[in-house]
């Protein structure tokens, strides 16, 4: 069967709004998807055909007139699937070394390899499937520093700032490290977050809790290793909290950096920890930045 696409772009902050309104009115059919990194946001539906797709449209603007304009949506048709294939394309497995991030629909018929170890996800909730440009950087560091941790991963701390899904810090977890907390300046992330660990058997592995930059690592918290997959600009602002955080001989991990931006990231953190190895990796528009604390 051949399918139609509306996809709208809408202002990010509209989306909780849009979201009851479609729920309270029981209109079905729409999605809302949001890349918090680049702050964008789109409704999206897929009807039978594209006279389906145009009524549907008409109709729902009037419902959403009060909370957003959205722009001119992109059409398309799309080819011999069904709807509930396509909104599921947008969330893959992928795997890094022995590790497997797995959305849950696929918990039946997914079998892991002997010694692979796999992070059950729903995706649908907060960001951090995987997929992503900026989690996997963060997550293929974290599988090279639990192989340089080797032996001694049970006595490293790890700090997941900004959480999101908790998506790093299980895959923490699951690659053997045990003084993990995840936070996120976000109620709904933490939640999240916590219902993942649960999801992989990992309630209480981790300790989740709300806060931001500031409060998540006050009292002298610090880890051999700290991941912030946050954009570049709070990356920056808050330069002293992430260093300070960092143990003797441990590293950091600083993603949601656009590659354009990466050279001025860098020369904010080279500033303050001159002493520090640093290095990046560039993946699609994304890149990373990995500090090593020598002294
Ligand atoms: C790009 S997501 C990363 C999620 C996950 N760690 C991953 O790698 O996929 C960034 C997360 O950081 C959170 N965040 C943004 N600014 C923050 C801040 N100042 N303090 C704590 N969390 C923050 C957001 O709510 C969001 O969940």
């Amino acid at each position: 069967m051949s399918l139609f696409e509306i996809k709208a772009e809408i202002p990010p902050e509209a989306v909780d709004a849009i979201d009851e309104v479609l729920l309270e009115l029981g209109v079905e059919g729409w999605s809302l998807l949001q890349d918090v990194i680049v702050k964008r946001a789109w409704i999206v539906g897929i009807f039978e055909n594209e006279a389906t797709g145009d009524a549907r449209w008409s109709e729902l603007l009037p419902l959403i007139a009060g909370i957003a304009e959205p722009a001119d949506p992109e059409r398309r048709a799309l080819a011999d699937q069904d709807w509930r294939d396509s909104y599921k394309a947008h969330f893959k497995a992928s795997q890094f070394g022995r590790l497997h991030w797995v959305p849950v629909w696929e918990r039946e018929k997914f079998q892991p390899g002997a010694g692979e170890v796999v992070i059950w996800l729903d995706p649908g909730l907060a960001f951090g499937t995987g997929n992503h440009e900026t989690t996997r950087l963060c997550c293929e560091r974290l599988v090279a520093l639990a192989a340089k941790a080797g032996a001694l991963v049970d006595d490293w701390r790890v700090i997941d700032a900004g959480c999101g899904s908790g998506i790093l810090a299980l895959s923490a977890a699951k690659l053997g490290f045990r003084r993990i907390a995840g936070f996120d300046n976000d109620p709904e992330a933490v939640r999240v977050s916590e219902e993942n660990a649960e999801l992989n058997g990992l309630a209480g592995a981790v300790e989740f809790f709300t806060g931001d930059l500031v409060t998540g690592l006050a009292g002298g918290r610090q880890a051999e290793v700290v991941l912030a997959n946050i954009q570049a600009d709070v990356l920056m602002r808050f330069v002293n909290e992430l260093t300070v955080s960092v143990a003797p001989g441990g590293a950091l991990v600083l993603s949601g950096i656009l590659a354009i931006e990466l050279e001025k990231v860098r020369a904010v953190f080279a500033a303050a920890v001159p002493a520090w190895t640093i290095e990046s990796r560039i993946m699609g528009e994304w890149s990373d930045l990995a500090l090593t604390r020598t002294v």
